[in-house]
């Protein structure tokens, strides 16, 4: 099914905003002012196709707004009523028909842009209803919409890896919640960050996007140029927290002057900020701005009463289409007097950018497309994406894809993330030749001596360490790192947390087993420990126990702590800790026995004793004459140390229960721990 088949998804309901909203208030706790009202009585609605622009100087309450209106507000307290196409929002339905572009552009850095978009359609377009080569042809057209097809080889970049450019970095941050289904496409300060003119081509691309898929569009913005302000559909003006103004954005001006407010700057945008900003300048300023700001208020409130009043009296509903208060859709544009519009352009288009050949672009609400002023970039941008058949809106979440497709989908994404993370790739190679390089020399050709027996213990001890704190920190370090994206993913209902665990650990092994399994056969021949097969690969299997509990202590000290920082800190402080109770720095069977208990939880004390047992049983040591200590066989230094409680199959098989614990201990942290606790009407 191609692109222009989602003709297929279900006709909007006739009249109805997609997303309305009434009375919202929300309060937060300061520690300096108590309580503290954030959002005061806000009210609106949004239809299909429009775009929407929140505007407000800096604190005015905009991203709150976004957030509530999103569902991704965390603590305080909300209070009003939201309703999805006029219902109330399931959470877990909502959250899969909304795209939410955030302001920082988290992605892989190591992917390329097609990678990006091709993974986000995998995981997130139906199986049901899409093949793989239907997901394909859809990045391949939203690549091509959004200029992107020139760079889709190239990598996101980032953390000081040259990548694509910050405009080209949004737009695949955009590709990715639009190679989807959404109702409903949320962007945080989309223009944050880019040149005027890549942010005016987000908003355009945007707007023409809202059109042809028939999508509610709503973004913060932040002094945005005329422009751009010319083609929003609808604005919603906040002061301190309250509405200002809501309404056709053609519409905007006309409505301030008849307040007595004549625009006196040629941006509309920077006209509406200055007159709904306070001026903390000086005392009588103040004052003056706040009386200003909620003249502004209390004005927009009566107007909007009285617009309810004059639409109940002509037996209309409140939330009528035509209602100036509610905004206007699509169609409706078609039947509006475009003078306004088209008044407000040219009153508020500069000279300069209305002679110049530079991208500026007027929408034309009758025929809903774009008249060009200039630019070829322009007309192709429009060109493709008029191809696309939409006016339909999803009111009902797709189904899950199947597990294991979302494993392999994963797997396939981690696996290129972890070859291309080079400095995880050369660190264990390295790590594993230098340690294979002293373990193998210091202990070189082990003989049946008494020095022997220290050797040997020395050598078991210092390949059960190396299997933990070179693995641990870095692949800990990996994953936190990523961790950003995982919440963004999260929050999106992108996959199930078991599919991402499973991929995500299945990619990291063999990354670490490889060099491992190199290091651990270098020293079994440099130091000539036993030579027997079912030693070597007993051995072997020991080896593969611990670095998989090893594997599942990163993924749940990843989850368990914040900060990379302080993960840092903690995770030596945990594994020397763990290390008194190997049985090597102190005897096993002679720990105090109120903290005994700890080596059945502590991986090294298992793979440890696998591997003296597994070496030590069967060799015979010669004697020193007149020594104080001799041991005699292999049995006796087993008996001393304590090592030999549990037999070895054993050994192996409680470090697997631990590492499978460790996953578990993960899995319920990321899902109730860091699961994000979003306040919801
Ligand atoms: N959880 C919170 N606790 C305390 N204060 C908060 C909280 N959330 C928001 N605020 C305050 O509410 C006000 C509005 O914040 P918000 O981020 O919505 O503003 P904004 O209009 O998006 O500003 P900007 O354009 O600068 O990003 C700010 O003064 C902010 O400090």
């Amino acid at each position: 099914m191609a692109f222009e088949g989602s003709a297929s998804r279900c006709k909007t309901a006739d009249g109805n905003p997609i997303l309305s909203w009434s009375n919202l208030n929300y309060d937060v706790k300061t520690k300096q002012h108590g309580v503290r009202r954030i959002l005061n009585d806000i009210s609106g609605q949004i239809y299909p196709g429009e775009l929407v622009a929140i505007m407000g100087s800096s604190g005015a309450g905009k991203t709150t707004l976004l957030n509530v209106l999103a569902g991704r507000v965390q603590g305080g307290r909300l209070y009003g009523d939201i309703k999805f196409n006029g219902a109330t929002r399931d959470p877990h339905t909502f959250k899969r028909m909304l795209a939410f572009v955030e302001q920082d552009d988290l992605m892989f850095s190591l992917l390329s842009v097609e990678e990006t978009l091709l993974a986000s359609a995998q995981l997130r377009l139906s199986d049901e209803k899409y093949t793989d080569s239907d997901k394909r042809q859809r990045v391949e057209t939203v690549l091509r919409q959004l200029r992107l097809s020139h760079v889709k080889d190239s990598k996101i970049g980032g953390h000081g890896l040259r990548g694509v450019s910050g405009g080209e970095r949004k737009r695949v941050s955009i590709g990715m919640e639009l190679v989807t289904d959404p109702s409903i496409l949320v962007l945080d300060e989309p223009s944050s960050g880019l040149d005027s003119s890549s942010a005016e081509m987000v908003v355009e691309l945007t707007k023409e996007m809202s059109r042809q898929r028939n999508l509610c569009t709503l973004m913060t913005i932040h002094q945005p140029s005329a422009e751009m302000v010319a083609k929003f559909d609808k604005l919603i003006l906040l002061s301190q927290g309250k509405l200002v103004y809501m309404g056709p954005a053609s519409q905007a001006l006309s409505y301030f002057e008849n307040q007595g407010y004549p625009s006196t700057n040629s941006n509309p945008a920077n006209f509406f900020i200055d007159l709904m900003t306070v001026d903390f300048a000086s005392d009588e300023a103040m004052r003056r701005s706040e009386q200003r700001v909620q003249a502004l208020v209390d004005h927009f409130a009566e107007y909007r009463e009285r617009d309810s009043a004059s639409q109940a009296s002509k037996g209309q509903m409140v939330s009528s289409h035509k209602s100036f208060v509610s905004g206007v859709t699509t169609g409706e544009i078609a039947n509006m007097p475009t003078s306004s519009e088209q008044d407000f352009n040219t009153q508020h288009l500069d000279s300069k950018s209305r002679n110049s050949n530079s991208s500026v672009s007027i929408y034309d609400g009758r025929s809903e497309k774009i008249t060009q002023m200039a630019g070829p970039i322009r007309a192709s941008i429009t060109n493709d994406i008029t191809n696309e058949v939409a006016n339909i809106v999803y009111y009902e979440a797709p189904p899950m894809n199947r597990w294991l497709n979302e494993v392999l989908v994963l797997l396939k994404r981690d696996w290129i993330l972890s070859k291309r993370n080079m400095p995880l790739v050369y660190g264990l190679i390295g790590e594993c030749v230098v340690n294979l390089i002293f373990l193998g020399f210091v202990f070189f050709q082990l003989g049946k001596d008494q020095s022997s027996v220290q050797n040997r213990i020395g050598a078991l001890f210092s390949l059960t360490v190396q299997c933990t704190f070179p693995v641990i920190i870095p692949v800990m370090t990996v994953i936190m790192t990523s961790r950003d994206v995982l919440l963004r993913e999260r929050s999106g209902g992108t996959y199930r947390m078991t599919s991402y665990f499973f991929a995500k650990s299945l990619s990291f092994f063999p990354l670490v087993i490889a060099p491992y399994y190199v290091m651990y056969i270098g020293m079994y021949f440099l130091a000539h420990l036993q030579y027997d097969a079912a030693k070597f690969f007993i051995g072997l299997a020991n080896l593969t126990a611990i670095l998989f509990a090893a594997l599942g202590f990163s993924f749940a000290m990843s989850m368990a702590v914040r900060s990379l920082e302080v993960a840092h800190i903690i995770t030596p402080v945990s594994l020397g800790t763990l290390m008194l109770f190997a049985g090597n720095l102190s005897n096993a069977k002679a720990i105090t026995p109120v903290l005994r208990w700890l080596k059945y939880v502590c991986i090294y004390y298992y793979a440890y004793s696998g591997f003296v047992q597994n070496e030590f049983d069967g060799l015979e040591f010669t004697c020193t004459p007149g020594a104080a200590i001799c041991y005699q066989t292999g049995q006796d230094v087993l008996n001393t140390y304590g090592l030999n409680e549990l037999p070895i199959w054993e050994c192996i098989l409680l470090n697997v229960v631990l590492g499978i614990a460790f996953y578990a201990l993960a899995y319920c942290l990321l899902r109730w721990k860091a699961k994000p606790r979003y306040l919801w009407l």
